[in-house]
């Protein structure tokens, strides 16, 4: 591999490391030096530059506007429950479409993150497009802002990445960066978010990706939409979020499996113990039927999803800030 490359994933690597596994090998310095390098590299031989070069996350210029894209699988919404009762309506409808008991189902669980869904296409492992939800089936074009954010791989880490893989996720801004990002606004005289959700929605919707990579955002996948390759995905959900992890995509580490109502119930009351000390702003679990085929036989109903619900917390008294 030529130089070039070898620094380029090196560069990779540290990032990874850093953001992703919040565990960098190195010092800050010395991956400053070796992205410096790159950069006066690039800067003396522009043609060498490449799309998934880690020099490459700050887009050029501010766009004029959003473009639109329109989502082939829709990114539809989730269904409510608000008590062990609905949890109950949602297990027996379950019960009732696929004639399995819920006793005997597992389900992939997972804190459900109050930020923005995104969707993130690679194609021949290069992120190539991103975008918002919207209203499910057209959202708007946020490639550019979606490349600041250091947690999302430019390139994914495999030998022979998949033709085109659709990664859906989360986008949100954790409680510390929120803080500070007001407390800059305020000392400026600028407008304040209302809350963590409503920041990382305004950061990823401006036009300037300058200011978006200044935001602290951070991107946790929990679904794949369009996937294209000679090689079969994962059989369940869990699976492919571990799949996921391994291309160097950041999954959410409170992820895990329960089998039957009891074990549902108690990590919905686990997850509600944690999230005071998370560190980012969560309104409820996402309890998914973890078999993919299940899913497929289970379906959607209108716009949600019969194979999953979000068990959400009870409102929080406003906190007074
Ligand atoms: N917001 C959130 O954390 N979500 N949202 C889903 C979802 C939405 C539709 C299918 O799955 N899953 C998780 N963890």
């Amino acid at each position: 591999m030529e130089q070039i490359e070898q620094l380029r994933q090196t560069l990779r690597q540290y990032e990874y490391e850093y953001h992703v596994l919040d565990n960098p090998s190195v010092p800050d310095a010395e991956y400053d030096r070796l992205m410096n390098e790159l950069k006066n590299i690039e800067w003396q031989h522009p043609e060498l530059i490449t799309l998934d070069s880690p020099t490459q996350r700050v887009g050029a210029k501010p766009l004029a506007g959003f473009a639109q894209v329109i989502h082939k699988i829709p990114m539809l919404s989730l269904d409510n429950a608000f008590g062990d009762d609905d949890l109950d309506g949602f297990l027996r409808r379950i019960e009732s479409y696929i004639h399995v008991s819920s006793s005997q189902l597992t389900f992939c669980c997972e804190p459900k993150l109050d930020g923005l869904a995104v969707s993130i296409l690679y194609e021949n492992g290069l992120l190539t497009r991103a975008a918002t939800r919207g209203d499910g089936t057209t959202g708007e074009d946020i490639t550019a802002n979606i490349r600041t954010i250091r947690n999302i791989p430019l390139k994914l880490n495999t030998l022979n990445p998949p033709a085109r893989l659709e990664v859906r996720g989360e986008v949100f801004m954790p409680q510390v960066g929120f803080n500070e990002l007001n407390e800059k606004a305020l000392a400026k005289g600028e407008k304040t978010f209302a809350n963590p959700r409503n920041a990382a929605a305004g950061s990823l919707r401006q036009l300037d990706p300058k200011i978006t990579r200044q935001r602290p955002l951070i991107f946790n996948a929990y679904g794949i939409g369009v996937y294209e390759s000679d090689d079969e995905l994962p059989n369940t959900q869990f699976e492919r979020l571990q799949w996921l992890k391994s291309l160097g995509i950041p999954v959410n580490d409170e992820i895990c499996l329960a089998q039957g109502r009891t074990a549902l119930l108690a990590y919905y009351t686990d997850i509600q113990t944690k999230r005071p000390t998370l560190g980012y702003d969560i309104d409820g679990t996402v309890l998914k039927v973890n078999d993919i085929a299940l899913q497929e036989q289970l379906g959607f109903i209108s716009r949600s999803p019969r194979w999953a619900i979000a068990y959400k917390f009870p409102a929080q008294e406003q906190m007074t800030i």
